[in-house]
């Protein structure tokens, strides 16, 4: 007979080693891509990322580069938990009222029948999240041949929640697997003792609960129409499936009621009425992902990055800036062209970053359903002083350089071996400021939600 409290204990007990082990992975993965996403002043010789907040957001996102040519290179994701746009994102965190760098879990509840399955494939496929349910991992745990397998068969015949430390093994092992960072974990959890076995475990709770709303009768018909083969999709086993939902499922979503996490959508409706409901809540998280993707390129200009730079860029990237006199700029060369001045300049002997861009006040537009994303800001261009190359001594101006137009290249940084001319800055200190537009169209690979630059305007 299967000792449920005991193997709770006992499994609890080595999950929560194993998930150390995995929190530190994730630690370390978040870190990298987290780093500075607060309120501190960037020290001058360190990537920084630092961000202001007001009661609508996000207002303004700073990346201090240290100067380091690969400074925004520096931002690579370590570990599993990084994906989509986060990876080497130098915003990656900044996502709005999130603190800790844990994934984004979004917990899936409703009726037996409610339509989360349906609803989350929708998700899937326009947010790039990573969908897990519960029952799909039981059920594949379960023909598995492990040796709780039949324990298992009968608890989901009968409608019994199966014990948290089966479930939430799974769980884990499925989204370390995944290699994403933002989840759908659908049927979960089921009672309490799934919730607090969860938050311990992993170490962090979901960011909201989605729950659908549905009338038993029109889930009773609903499950008696699905033909799936699935041994609980008969009314002996559905009525019982609805008790436990009442009984133990409810409560969890009322303790969540308590906390302001739900997002309760009605799904007594046509499929594509209630997706319509679903997908605005998952808008936030597509805007924050092309403002990441907006972030990280300021990062790769200002560091002089131009592999980061280029990777984020369309082959046909079209563009209006000051440049190019009024005229259109179609394709990169030219911009690469820019990146080159830089990587020919002299090295910095300075710790000061040679030039600082802070986004304010950003705002970002969905287009085509989500297909793309137009980005407006005004970007703040900040730089310690006029360079200097070589600098002679102090009596000789000659070699002064005022700082330029809106572009500044960043000079890489003197290593210990470096010799000839070298550059640092004399002040005052410069702010310059101007409004950038950018459209940014999806172009998903495997680990997620991924942006082009497809055109830029700046004033
Ligand atoms: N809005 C809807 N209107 C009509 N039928 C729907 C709707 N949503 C889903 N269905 C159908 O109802 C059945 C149950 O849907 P689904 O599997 O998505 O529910 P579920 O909440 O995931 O169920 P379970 O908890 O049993 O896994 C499926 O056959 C599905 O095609
Ligand atoms: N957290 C969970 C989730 C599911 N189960 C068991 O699986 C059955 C089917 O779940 P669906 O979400 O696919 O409907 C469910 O009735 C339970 O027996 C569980 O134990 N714990």
């Amino acid at each position: 007979m299967f000792n449920a409290r005991r193997n709770v204990f006992q499994l609890t007990s080595r999950v929560l080693t194993a998930s150390r082990e995995a929190a530190q992975t994730c630690a370390k993965s978040t870190f990298a891509t987290h780093r500075g996403a607060a309120l501190e002043v960037a020290p001058l010789n360190s990537t920084k990322l630092s961000s202001v907040k007001n009661g609508q957001g996000w207002t303004a996102l700073t990346f201090a580069a240290a100067g380091l040519a690969a400074a925004a290179s520096q931002m690579s994701p370590v570990g599993d938990c990084a994906g989509g746009e986060g990876k080497g994102s130098a915003a990656a965190g900044l996502k709005p009222g999130k603190a800790s760098a844990n994934p984004t879990v979004v917990f899936v509840l409703g009726g037996p029948g409610a339509g989360k399955g349906t609803q989350c494939s929708n998700i899937v496929r326009d947010y790039g999240f990573c969908h897990l349910s519960a029952g799909d991992l039981l059920r594949a745990h379960m023909k598995s041949g492990s040796k709780d397998g039949n324990m298992v068969a009968e608890m989901i015949k009968n409608g019994q929640i199966v014990p948290s430390e089966v479930t939430i093994l799974l769980l884990q092992k499925a989204m370390k697997e995944s290699g994403k960072d933002k989840f759908l974990i659908d049927g979960f959890p089921r009672n309490a003792e799934n919730r607090d076995a969860f938050e311990k475990v992993m170490g962090f709770d979901c960011d909201f609960v989605l729950f659908f709303d549905c009338p038993e009768d029109v889930m009773e018909t609903r499950l008696l129409g699905r033909n799936e083969g699935r041994t609980d999709d008969n009314i002996e086993s559905i009525r019982k499936r609805f008790k436990v939902f009442i009984e133990s499922s409810m409560p969890v979503v009322q303790y969540y009621e308590s906390l302001g996490k739900v997002n309760r959508v009605i799904a007594n409706k046509s499929p594509e009425a209630v997706y319509a409901d679903t997908k605005k809540l998952f808008d936030p998280y597509l805007k924050e992902s092309a403002l990441k993707a907006t972030t990280k390129l300021l990062a790769s200009i200002d560091a002089s990055d131009w592999d980061t730079y280029r990777g984020l860029l369309d082959s046909g990237l079209t563009a209006f800036e000051p440049e190019a006199k009024g005229h259109l700029v179609e394709g990169i060369p030219f911009h690469q062209y820019l990146f080159a001045q830089a990587q020919a300049l002299p090295p910095t002997s300075s710790k000061i970053p040679p030039v600082m861009s802070t986004m304010s006040t950003p705002k970002v537009t969905l287009l085509g359903g989500g297909s793309s994303a137009l980005v407006t800001y005004t970007r703040l261009i900040q730089r310690p002083g006029a360079m200097l190359i070589n600098p002679p001594s102090e009596s000789d101006e000659t070699s002064k350089q005022s700082p330029p137009g809106w572009w500044h290249p960043a000079p890489q940084p003197q290593t210990s071996t470096s010799s000839g001319p070298t550059a640092s800055f004399v002040g005052p200190p410069t702010t310059q400021s101007v409004q950038e537009t950018r459209v940014w169209e999806r172009c998903d690979d495997s680990s997620g939600v991924a942006w082009k630059l497809m055109h830029f305007h700046r004033s």
